[in-house]
């Protein structure tokens, strides 16, 4: 995803280095809110947090929930392709893990399904921060966050630089 797509204000380039001390973070401050019957990952931002978090926390039960909502960065209805197989009742003791919340959509239709789980992110913006749990950078609502699995080096560096 390139910069052409922009329509936020702001650009906010994460490199994998900072993803994973970010995903290190969030691990050590969700700690002690154990223990887990396993991890969600809602696919597939979700899934490179919920590696670093499933490795750091010692979790080795790993579900996925399927959800798309974005082409590019244009939102449109969010569609649940997949739900979690190995969650039971409400998702009492069942970690959620999520790159970002932005508008608190995908987050809404998680919660709906597992309403005990812990839902936890990385990054927030203020729209869905009130149905997080747990998160470790708040970015304002007019920037869009780009990952590093969304990025070639070359474009990160122009991003970068603008
Ligand atoms: O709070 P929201 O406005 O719902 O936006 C946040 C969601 O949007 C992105 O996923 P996306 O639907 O783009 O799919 P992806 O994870 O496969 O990239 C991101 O990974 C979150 O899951
Ligand atoms: N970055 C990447 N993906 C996203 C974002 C964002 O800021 N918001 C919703 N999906
Ligand atoms: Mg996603």
């Amino acid at each position: 995803m390139s910069s052409h797509h922009a329509d936020t204000a702001k650009n906010f380039p994460v490199t994998w280095e900072e993803l994973h001390r970010h995903a290190k973070a969030l691990a050590w401050r969700i700690s002690d809110k154990g223990p887990w019957k396993g991890i969600v990952a809602i696919t597939r931002g979700g899934l490179v947090p919920a590696a670093i978090l499933a490795r750091e926390l010692n979790i080795r039960l790993i579900d996925t929930i399927c959800i798309s909502s974005y082409d590019h960065q244009n939102q449109r209805t969010a569609q649940n392709l997949k739900a979690p197989v190995a969650v039971e009742g409400e998702g009492e003791g069942w970690l959620i893990v999520d790159d970002l919340v932005d508008t608190g959509k995908t987050a809404a239709i998680v919660r709906n399904m597992m309403p005990k789980a812990h839902f936890a992110t990385i990054y927030a913006k203020p729209a869905g921060r009130p149905l997080v749990d747990t998160f470790i950078t708040e970015v304002s609502q007019d920037t869009w966050i780009h990952f590093p699995w969304d990025l070639n080096p070359i474009a990160y560096m122009q991003i970068r630089n603008d």
